[in-house]
């Protein structure tokens, strides 16, 4: 008889705003990662220019890695590879994967899948760390136009040992159903950053959320 897959544990996996103000978002950021469990930070400056990237990686580096939170660079593998990033997230439309699976060598590589068991499937046999999902709901953060069933991730956790990121519009109101149904990371931005008592609040309450839904 088969067994059922055995609970792999759900983590926070935080995206930085789309903008940030290097003079106090270094004290903001050290403050919530000192609130609780953080895995993975992931740079997101969108379409900031590259010197401005390089002075965020040069000044939120060392934070996340000093607590031992994976530093992430989005959209770009050979900067974060230039740059002692622990990898890079990349989108459908961020280049070759191949290429950059090749270039970040040992570090991570996580790959946007939006709500296709296709593409999951592709970049794990690619050799992707994490595929990603989503939005599961609706986000102002993006405009983002997949809308993923829970069923994607029963199904990616039941079947495949590589770990899924759930993302878009997750809250500690509404992941529960996701912890549940086997996402791995529950990645957010509003969640912590937009969260009313500020986002060290923001990750204690993404915190309990998670261990609550783990039960
Ligand atoms: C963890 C995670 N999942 C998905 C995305 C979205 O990546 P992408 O589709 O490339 O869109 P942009 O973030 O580049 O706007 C992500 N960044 N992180
Ligand atoms: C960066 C990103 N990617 C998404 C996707 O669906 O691929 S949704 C999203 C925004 C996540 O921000 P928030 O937690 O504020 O909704
Ligand atoms: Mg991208």
């Amino acid at each position: 008889m088969p067994h059922p897959p055995e609970p792999r544990g759900c983590r926070l996996y935080l995206v930085t705003p789309p903008r940030i103000d290097l003079a106090t978002f270094p004290d903001t950021l050290a403050r919530a990662l000192d609130a609780g469990d953080v895995a993975c930070l992931q740079l997101r400056l969108k379409d900031a220019p590259e010197d401005e990237v390089l002075r965020a990686i040069d000044a939120l580096r060392p934070l996340a890695q000093s607590r031992d939170v994976a530093f992430l660079l989005n959209d770009d593998a050979e900067l974060a590879a230039r740059t002692g990033c622990d990898g890079a997230h990349l989108g459908q439309e961020d280049g070759d994967h191949a290429a950059a699976r090749a270039l970040l060598r040992e570090a991570t590589l996580g790959i946007t899948c939006h709500d296709s068991r296709h593409l999951a499937m592709r970049a794990g046999e690619m050799g992707a760390d994490y595929v990603a999902f989503g939005a599961f709901f609706p986000t102002t953060t993006k405009d983002a136009r997949h809308r993923p069933e829970l069923e994607i991730l029963e199904w990616w956790s039941s079947i495949f040992e590589i770990p899924c990121v759930a993302i878009g519009g997750i809250t500690a109101a509404n992941c529960a159903p996701l912890v549940r149904a086997g996402a791995d990371f529950l990645a957010v931005v509003g969640a912590v950053w937009s969260h009313p008592e500020g986002p060290a609040a923001g990750v204690r309450a993404m915190n309990e959320a998670i261990a609550a839904a783990e039960g």
